[in-house]
């Protein structure tokens, strides 16, 4: 037990299990973590300590601790990666980069994932998002969770490397996809039988089919293919800066596959859960797109995107699903907190940080704060209309570790959205509100639904 941890409030709770049952009893609650901090923010204020999972951990929250550690002036934290995690998105993941390297990496991942990078997608995503409700015509109760998921792997897999929806390719890389992704938080142990174990074997098979891709296309020399993989090959001959080992590369194309996948689904199945529950929202939320239908054909077009109807704040591409997509993780915060390593000795709200220690933002505490998200249980875009303090809204975190795949997110939420609620409603098929015990969350029950065209 770190001795200056003494001066931080909290309790460590029973010898070797710490405060780890109710911790773990309360994040798969329907309510999620938000009352074990709440209970304990009484009881200690902002900043309190405890012994989750086998780790002392500092549990803080606010937006001006959210402020520190997101920002992380001057190296002042690193992300704090469990083992499993860094095991099996390898020693070039972004996650595992600080400093200068993390910024380079960043800059070279960020530009296929602009908003102007993406634009050459949106064909490839709309063409899938048609299909696949039309088969829900047929199937009439389908699994969101499932949909979601198979939908956002087809629009990830063909961005990095061009695969085609359909095909033994396909499937070889959704069976590696899923192995790899059911051991990122798994128990370390390297035996045969564990997940752990399948995971690192399924990542070396992923990386061999990788390998193949990456060969070909130095092949085909200037002919590259102009996907995610191909402006990162495409870097090679460039200036030093600009290259990326293939190692490097391997290892992020996972990180893209792992922090985009469950995130993406998650939140697609909350926002068709909230709609469902929610009819005036869908009913504005379905006026506003059937104007943008009356354009044309079904079959949207970039500029329809470009001109979808809303208040043109920021940039008006995602304008008509932006604000439900936002309420949704405000709602849901599906990563319920943002974990941080010291790298040197600081103060957060009045206590000092050793270098070492594991510091956590609560961010649920943060998205349910009745100061600034009046009514914070309900679910409402509209309290998105008017402009909201820095640091109140993390869904996508802040920073120099600001999620970089957002705009992708948001494109995939948007023209998921428009197709769903222009051709069918829905209702639930159970009363089941239970979680998935999982490190992103999401509905237990995958959310089966009856659909109906309208
Ligand atoms: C709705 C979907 C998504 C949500 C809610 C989400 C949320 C987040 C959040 C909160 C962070 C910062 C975590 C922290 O500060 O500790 C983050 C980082 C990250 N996200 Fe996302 N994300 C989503 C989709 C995506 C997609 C589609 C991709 C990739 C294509 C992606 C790739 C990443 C990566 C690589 C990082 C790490 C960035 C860094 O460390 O510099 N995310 N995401």
């Amino acid at each position: 037990f770190p001795r200056e941890m003494e001066a931080i409030p909290g309790s460590l709770g029973w010898p070797l299990i710490g405060e780890s049952l109710s911790f773990i009893s309360e994040f798969s609650s329907p309510a999620g973590i938000f009352s074990f901090m709440n209970k304990r923010q009484q009881r200690y204020g902002k900043v309190f300590k405890s012994y989750v999972l086998g780790r002392y951990m500092v549990f803080t929250t606010g937006r001006e601790a959210s402020k520190m550690l997101l920002t992380g002036k001057d190296g002042m934290v690193s992300l704090n990666l469990f083992y499993t995690g860094q095991k099996v998105l390898g020693p070039n993941s972004l996650l595992q980069m600080n400093g200068e390297d993390h910024k380079r990496l960043r800059r070279l991942i960020a530009e296929p994932l602009s908003i102007d990078g993406l634009k050459k997608y949106f064909h490839f995503i709309n063409n899938l998002a048609v299909q696949m409700f039309d088969e829900w015509l047929a199937a009439r109760k389908v699994l969101v969770l499932e949909e979601a998921s198979t939908f956002t792997l087809k629009v990830i897999g063909n961005m990095i490397m061009s695969l085609e929806p359909t095909g033994e390719e396909q499937e070889k890389f959704r069976n590696y996809f899923k192995i790899i992704s059911s051991s990122f938080a798994s128990l370390p142990l390297n035996i045969p039988g564990t997940a752990f174990y399948r995971g690192m074997k399924a990542r070396d098979k992923m990386f061999q089919m990788l390998d193949a891709i990456i060969i070909a296309r130095r092949r085909n020399g200037s002919k590259l293919q102009q996907d995610f993989l191909g402006s990162l090959i495409g870097k090679e001959g460039s200036e030093d800066d600009e290259k990326l080992t293939d190692a490097q590369m391997k290892d992020n194309i996972l990180t893209l596959l792992i922090a985009g996948h469950d995130t993406t689904t998650a939140a697609l199945t909350w926002l068709v859960k909230f709609l469902g529950e929610n009819p005036t929202v869908l009913d504005r939320l379905r006026k506003e797109h059937m104007e943008i239908r009356e354009f044309g054909s079904s079959s949207l077009t970039w500029s329809q995107v470009n001109n979808m109807p809303y208040t043109a704040k920021v940039s008006i591409i995602y304008r008509c699903a932006h604000d439900y997509t936002i309420e949704t993780l405000r709602r849901a915060t599906i990563l319920p907190w943002y974990s941080r390593k010291a790298a040197q000795d600081f103060e957060i709200n009045g206590y000092r940080i050793k270098k070492g220690w594991s510091v956590n933002l609560d961010v649920v505490s943060i998205h349910h704060d009745p100061q600034v998200f009046a009514d914070p249980h309900k679910f409402d875009p509209s309290r998105f209309d008017d402009p909201i303090r820095s640091f109140s809204f993390l869904g996508f975190g802040n920073g120099p570790r600001m999620c970089p795949g957002m705009n992708l997110a948001k494109l995939e939420i948007s023209i998921f959205i428009h197709h769903l609620v222009c051709r069918y409603k829905w209702k639930p098929v159970e009363k089941d509100d239970s979680v998935q015990p999982t490190l992103v969350r999401m509905p237990k029950n995958k959310y089966p639904i009856i659909v109906e065209p309208l």
